[in-house]
């Protein structure tokens, strides 16, 4: 499954670039200056174009505008619907009176099926109709489909289901966790399946309760030597990773366990996605583990897998073999990964076509007892009214909208304290309560620029403990930093958080995963004071505080609100005004993929 030419020389749009392309010409530069494209959007399609040689403006524009759709995490482009969605947004920059004609071309589909971009032997498009895919998409969805609709359908593991009645009855005794059960043995009986629920439902409890139920299977292996069950616990990320292991552990304790499901729970360990299938130096792409070297365990679950990219989704079921039980547990109704594919959604989707459906949603909070429980089911819902009406209430305690005139006074508050907190650990050299700091607060933004994003914000807080802000020399000791890429030759992930302290002369960064790094030797980290939503994924905090921003924007999307919100562990306040909230409860994040579509039809349904 090797790219061609073309696509191993393109690069990877920056999913938040917004600047303006010189010597860009026509619709593309038409649609740069109005951020509907980014500049790596018409970088990419130009540049492709060229080596292809293709000269229709038309084809030309659908291909920078399946760019897009990538860099926002579709997979794959309806062009019948493009004018309809992109035209009010192109007009509050461009007067409709302005646009070219033939902006959206009659015969557009045709034009782009006969040009190079799709014909070519290094064709960048598969076109499909009424989707266009980027090529690299399309070979990963039809492997991922095609591979989960096997897995469907295939024989599940041996299982002697009067043990596993006996001890689910047991591990789920009490009515109220009927779901969790009925959960449990799905997982037990399918070779594939999808727990979906949001914080709180119970996801970790059934797994680590399904894994005990699992392992009571397995004592002896066919010559009677004991073999235990062989478990992977994987997340996306390591902060995730570590949140599954601490939560696995945690779900270990509950009586109803025996000593020895106990002990054995005890010793699962949790890992990134990258480090379970193996990461290889020469490529981000491709692993140790694949369709020839498979995985050696019986059942692998992975936590958080909204967050999995279509890529890695890919990776993972094609490394898995078919006597391998592979278990997908998310919160569906979370964002989706930065990358290209809602996986999680999807895979849901789709899998509801096989003859027993192996999804199951827990719906049930256990862990969030009144508002923020009430306000995630209120914005999950869609309902506008609703979540005003929880986040204007007097209870104390309870969520707080605040609007934008005031949000001066909220960063003075926590965020400020936090920061102040922070700055006097890591003069302390106290990287334990650092880290505890570290975690009781986060300051969350929809955009990373613009006056509401991460940037303004993240540098009034270097001011305040710093008293200047300086880009060009981004660290001092004080310095709250998230990890944004996996090196796996520093042991750090993406997502790890840490905290910048001075250790024999030199600036360490003390990680939250326990691990120290020079900081010189950390290039890609950014300072976390403030974070986007997107970034926060996979992390909990005592309090939140979440600034949307002033103007409508695409971005602000109910998945969004719904995922900033599930952030904390009890505080909440909330930067906006109520058309900010409605606009945000009322859009939906518009994700087009072909897995659904496509794993549905490989699986008989329509
Ligand atoms: N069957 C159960 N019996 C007793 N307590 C339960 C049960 N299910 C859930 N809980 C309690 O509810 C809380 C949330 O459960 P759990 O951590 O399993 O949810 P989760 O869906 O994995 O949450 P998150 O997505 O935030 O990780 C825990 O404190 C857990 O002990």
């Amino acid at each position: 499954m090797s790219e061609t030419p073309v696509e191993a020389g393109l690069p990877m749009p920056d999913p938040h670039g917004a600047e303006r392309v010189r010597g860009a010409s026509g619709v593309l530069a038409l649609l740069n200056a109005a951020d509907i494209l980014a500049a790596a959007d018409v970088h990419v399609a130009t540049r492709v174009s060229a080596l292809l040689d293709v000269g229709d403006e038309a084809a030309v524009l659908a291909l920078a505008l399946t760019v897009r759709a990538a860099r926002l995490g579709s997979s794959c482009l309806r062009l019948e619907t493009v004018a309809a969605e992109l035209g009010p947004e192109l007009e509050r920059h461009v007067p409709r009176e302005q646009w070219p004609a033939d902006l959206w071309p009659d015969g557009w589909w045709d034009r782009v099926v006969a040009s190079a971009l799709v014909t070519s032997p290094d064709a960048v498009l598969v076109a499909e109709a009424p989707l266009l895919t980027l090529q690299r998409y399309h070979r990963l969805e039809v492997s991922l489909s095609d591979r989960l609709a096997a897995r469907a359908v295939a024989p599940v593991p041996e299982l002697d289901t009067e043990r596993l009645g006996t001890d689910l009855d047991r591990l789920f005794e009490a009515e109220t966790f009927a779901d969790q059960r009925a959960a449990a043995e799905l997982v037990a009986r399918s070779s594939t399946s999808v727990v979906t629920g949001g914080p709180g439902t119970g996801k970790t409890t059934t797994i680590a309760r399904v894994l005990a139920a699992l392992a009571g299977q397995h004592g002896t292996d066919r010559e009677g030597r004991e073999r235990p069950l062989s478990v992977a616990l994987a997340a996306p990320t390591g902060k995730a990773a570590a949140r599954m292991r601490e939560a696995v552990a945690q779900a270990a304790e509950a009586d109803v366990f025996t000593p020895a499901e106990r002990e054995w729970l005890a010793t699962l360990d949790a890992v990134t996605l990258h480090r379970l299938l193996g990461p290889r130096p020469d490529s981000r792409s491709s692993f140790v583990h694949h369709a020839g070297q498979k995985l050696a365990h019986d059942v692998v679950v992975v936590d958080e897998t909204s967050m999995v990219s279509l890529l890695m989704m890919e990776r993972l079921v094609q490394a898995t073999s078919a006597d391998t039980r592979l278990v997908l547990v998310g919160d569906a109704d979370q964002l989706a990964s930065v990358e290209a594919g809602a996986v999680l959604r999807d895979v849901a989707e789709g899998l509801q076509a096989a003859p027993h459906p192996a999804v199951a949603t827990l719906r049930t909070g256990h862990r969030f007892t009144g508002a923020v429980g009430a306000l995630a089911s209120a914005v999950v819902g869609g309902d506008a009214e609703a979540t005003l009406a929880l986040l204007r209430s007097d209870d104390p305690g309870a969520p707080r909208l605040v609007d934008h005139d005031a949000v001066q006074d909220v960063v003075a508050g926590l965020p400020v304290q936090q920061a102040r907190s922070l700055a006097a650990a890591a003069a302390d050299g106290d990287a334990a309560a650092g880290l505890v700091a570290l975690g009781s607060h986060r300051l969350l933004c929809a955009h990373r620029d613009g006056p509401w994003g991460l940037r303004p914000w993240n540098e009034a807080l270097e001011r305040e403990v710093r008293g200047f802000a300086d880009p060009s020399r981004p660290w001092f000791v004080g310095r709250p930093v998230l990890v944004t890429r996996n090196d796996p030759g520093l042991g750090v992930h993406n997502g790890d958080t840490g905290l910048t302290v001075e250790r024999d002369g030199r600036l360490v960064v003390e990680l939250d995963t326990g691990r120290s790094v020079a900081a010189s030797r950390l290039p890609a980290v950014q300072t976390a004071y403030a974070s986007t939503v997107h970034r926060s994924q996979g992390s909990e905090y005592a309090h939140v505080t979440v600034l949307l921003p002033q103007d409508d924007s695409p971005i602000l999307t109910r998945e969004l609100l719904y995922t900033a919100i599930t952030r904390t562990r009890g505080g909440l306040t909330v930067v906006a005004d109520e058309d900010t909230i409605r606009r945000a409860v009322e859009r939906r994040t518009a994700r087009a993929s072909g897995i659904a579509r496509r794993l549905s039809a490989r699986l008989g349904g329509s």
